[in-house]
C-alpha cells in the first residue's frame, strides 16, 4: 500500500455507541433551507427547471443581487416544533439540516461572517431553535456544512498560484472556524454532512480535509462525519489512494442507489440521501416539471436500502415562509403510517442479511431482535415466493401477522411460500425462521 499522510484515519466498521446509534437510526430527515427557498427556483419571471438551490448559478445571478435576498429572510410561519413532530411521527430517527449551503448564508448567528440569521429580518437564533426541537423529540441532529461557498470572498475553485493558495488557506480558516463555532454553540450536534468538496482547490488539499475531522473529533471523539468531506494526498476522495474508505460512512450516493446484488456495500457504513422530485432538494415552486416519487416508491427505495446495511436520508425543501409544501406533508403522512407498523422489525436496526435477493423485494436482518423478515413490493403472479437458502440452512416457519405461510420444498430450485389469503395491498413482512 501507499503511504499515505492525510488517508484513512481507521479501518473497518466503528463499533463505538454513537456510530451503532446511527446504524441503527437507518431513516434519517434532510432539510435543505436557505435563501434559495425564498425564490424557489424562479427568477425575474422565468421558471428554471434546475435544481432550486443551484437557482443563482442557472440564472447567472450576480452575488450583490443574490446575497440581498437575506433582507426578505424571515420565515414568520416556522415552528421548530411542528416540524420536530411531524419528523417524528414520520418515523425519522435522526435529522440533517443545511446551517450553509453553496450560497454561503448560514441559518445561526456567526461571529465569523454577516451573512447569517443574525442579519435578516428573523434576527433570532433559528437552528437553535431547530436543534431544541428536535433534540426534545428524541431526533438526533446532524449538521449539512458545504465547503463549496460562492458567497465568500476567499473560496477558490482551483489553486493556480501563489495568491490563490494565500486566499484558499484564509477560506479553510474561515471554514474551520465556524465548524468549531457550531459544535460549541450546539453541543448536541451527533455529527457533519459535508458537501461541496468536488472541486480542484479541495482535492489538492487533502491535508484539509484531514485537519477538519481531526479538530471536530478532537472537541467530540465519536462525532460521525461523512466521506465526503474527505480527499487525500493524491486528491483521491471518499476512498484514499489505498481504496480505504476515509470518514466514518460513505456519501456517495446522492440520488441513486448501489445494485440489489451489491455485497461490496455491505461491508462498509453508508447513506444514500434522496429527493422526492427527480432532483430538487431546496423548495422549487413547481413540482409539477419532474416526476415525484408515492410513497411506494420511496418506501422501496428505503427498504432496499436498509437491505444492503444502508442509512436513507429523505430530503424536504420547505418553503421561504417556514411551511412544507403539500406532496412533502402526503408523503409524510403514508411513510409515517407504514412505519408505525413495519420500522421497529425492518428499519431499526435492519441490515444485511447475507441471503440471495430475489425478484418480490428485500431480505433484513434485524441485528437487535437477531430475526429474518422478507418485505414485499412486487406480488408474483404465481403467488409463491421464491427462497433460497445457503447450504446445510433449512426453512422452518413463516409468519405473516398471525399466522404462518404453507411452502413447499423443490430440492433443486429452493423453497417456495404461497401468499396469504388476504394479501395487504402495501408493502407488507413476513418472518423467516431457519434451522
Ligand atoms: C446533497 C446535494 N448536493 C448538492 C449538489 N451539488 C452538485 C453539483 C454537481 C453535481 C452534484 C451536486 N450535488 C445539492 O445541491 C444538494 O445539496
Amino acid at each position: 500500500s501507499i503511504t499515505l499522510k492525510y488517508g484513512a484515519q481507521y479501518i473497518g466498521k466503528r463499533q463505538d455507541a454513537e456510530m451503532k446509534k446511527f446504524r441503527a437510526n437507518r431513516l434519517g430527515q434532510f432539510i435543505h433551507w436557505g435563501l434559495y427557498s425564498i425564490p424557489g427556483g424562479e427568477w425575474n419571471g422565468t421558471t428554471y427547471l434546475g435544481a432550486a438551490e443551484w437557482l443563482a448559478n442557472f440564472a447567472k445571478i450576480p452575488n450583490a443581487t443574490w446575497d440581498s435576498l437575506q433582507y426578505q429572510f424571515n420565515p414568520n410561519k416556522f415552528n421548530a416544533v411542528q416540524w420536530a413532530k411531524m419528523a417524528k411521527a414520520s418515523g425519522f430517527k435522526y435529522v440533517t439540516i443545511t446551517t450553509k449551503h453553496h450560497e454561503g448564508f448560514c441559518l445561526w448567528p456567526s461571529e465569523f461572517t454577516e451573512f447569517d440569521i443574525e442579519n435578516t429580518p428573523y434576527k433570532k437564533d433559528l437552528l437553535k431553535e431547530f436543534v431544541d426541537a428536535y433534540t426534545e423529540a428524541g431526533i438526533d441532529v446532524y449538521f449539512y456544512y458545504s465547503i463549496l461557498d460562492w458567497h465568500h470572498k476567499d473560496w477558490r475553485y482551483d489553486i493556480k498560484n501563489q495568491a490563490d493558495s494565500l486566499a484558499f488557506s484564509k477560506y479553510f480558516e474561515f471554514a474551520k472556524n465556524q465548524l468549531l463555532e457550531l459544535q460549541q454553540k450546539y453541543p448536541e450536534v451527533k455529527g457533519f454532512w459535508f458537501d461541496g468538496t468536488w472541486d480542484a482547490s479541495w482535492k489538492k488539499n487533502g491535508k484539509y480535509s484531514y485537519d477538519i475531522q481531526k479538530a471536530l473529533k478532537e472537541v467530540n471523539p465519536n462525532v460521525i462525519v461523512n466521506s465526503r468531506l474527505r480527499a487525500d494526498d493524491f486528491g483521491s476522495r471518499h476512498f484514499d489512494s489505498n481504496g480505504n474508505l476515509m470518514g466514518d460512512y460513505q456519501s456517495g450516493y446522492e440520488r441513486y442507489l448501489p445494485a440489489k446484488n451489491d455485497t461490496l456495500i455491505t461491508k462498509i457504513d453508508w447513506e444514500a440521501c434522496m429527493t422526492i422530485p427527480v432532483n430538487q432538494w431546496g423548495y422549487h415552486k413547481d413540482w409539477s416539471l419532474s416526476h415525484v416519487k408515492s410513497a411506494n416508491e420511496i418506501l422501496e427505495l428505503i427498504v432496499k436500502t436498509v437491505s444492503l446495511g444502508g442509512n436513507f436520508l429523505l430530503n424536504y425543501g420547505p418553503k421561504g415562509d417556514g411551511t412544507f409544501r403539500n406532496e412533502e406533508l402526503e408523503i409524510s403522512n403514508s411513510i409515517g403510517n407504514w412505519m408505525s407498523k413495519y420500522a421497529d422489525k425492518v428499519i431499526y436496526y435492519g441490515d444485511y442479511a447475507n441471503l440471495k435477493p430475489q425478484d418480490w423485494g428485500y431480505y433484513v436482518k434485524n441485528t437487535n431482535s437477531g430475526k429474518f423478515y422478507g418485505v414485499v413490493f412486487n406480488l408474483p403472479l404465481s403467488k409463491l415466493l421464491k427462497i433460497e437458502l445457503p447450504n446445510g440452512k433449512k426453512l422452518k416457519v413463516v409468519n405473516f401477522e398471525t399466522e404462518k405461510l404453507e411452502y413447499h420444498h423443490h430440492d433443486k430450485m429452493g423453497y417456495f411460500i404461497s401468499l396469504p389469503e388476504n394479501t395487504p395491498n402495501e408493502p407488507f413482512i413476513f418472518e423467516i425462521l431457519m434451522e
